[in-house]
């Protein structure tokens, strides 16, 4: 793992950016398409100002969600929805190129539809697991990543690459979510966090080694990367 603490926001934004036009360049090279999962939270913050100054063909770029909370676009929990107005509008991104979830079902047939389309977007039968480029991802104060959350049974899914949430600790309670399988075969993942407010848990989890959710992340065949300021990795010797 690639645990790298830098001095403050700006840099965790700036490194970031580094790290995504990398990846995007070298996906765009050989396969002609760069497939990045986004996050909620703190993430879209530092995504919608890092991908300003970004040199990269932003229209090769596919745009899917690891979780989603299952309530209307225009909601302020709604992930598609903070992204629609935090990030579309600076960039030259379509609506488009985002993968969303239809969330007009049930949060299980939600789920199942995402993981549908997901698989239709790699060109994928069921039964194979598709290999994001690169996942962005956060963590909560509670060591959640995604909507997996501490000693939820979703921890144990190994069949489903999306699946349904319906008591999430953490409100909206109903959420859909990537699930560890699908999450553990991407070829990046990578997680931004900055604040004082994440230290006792960055270290909990990427330094003592807790089997909290963010710290089961771990690539089978990828790369797993942690970007902090240097409040959140104040636990972290480097
Ligand atoms: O609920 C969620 O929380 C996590 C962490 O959010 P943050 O604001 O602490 O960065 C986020 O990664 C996830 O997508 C979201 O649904």
């Amino acid at each position: 793992m690639n645990l790298i603490v830098v001095k403050n926001e700006a840099a965790v934004i700036e490194r970031l950016k580094k790290e995504i036009e990398d990846r995007a360049e070298e996906a765009v090279k050989t396969r002609g398409v760069f497939r990045v999962g986004l996050s909620g939270g703190s993430l879209v913050n530092y995504l919608s100002t890092a991908i300003q100054s970004m040199k990269v063909d932003l229209s090769k770029w596919q745009l899917f969600f690891c979780d989603e909370r299952f309530v209307a676009e225009n909601d302020s929990d709604s992930t598609y929805g903070v992204y629609k107005t935090a990030l579309i509008p600076k960039t030259s991104l379509k609506e488009e190129q985002f993968i969303w979830i239809d969330l007009s079902g049930t949060v299980e047939e939600c789920a199942h539809d995402y993981e549908k389309k997901i698989l239709k977007e790699f060109d994928m039968e069921q039964a194979v697991v598709p290999r994001f480029d690169l996942l962005l991802l956060g963590m909560g104060p509670d060591g959640h990543t995604c909507s997996l959350f501490p000693g939820h049974k979703l921890l144990e899914e190994n069949h489903k690459l999306i699946a349904a949430i319906e008591d999430s600790p953490k409100p909206p309670p109903k959420r859909v979510t990537m699930t560890l399988p699908l999450i553990n075969n991407a070829s990046c993942c990578l997680f931004a966090m900055c604040g004082e407010g994440k230290a006792d848990m960055v270290k909990k989890v990427f330094v003592d080694k807790e089997p909290l959710p963010a710290g089961l992340v771990q690539p089978t065949n990828g790369d797993l990367i942690c970007i902090l300021d240097e409040a959140a990795g104040k636990y972290v010797k480097q």
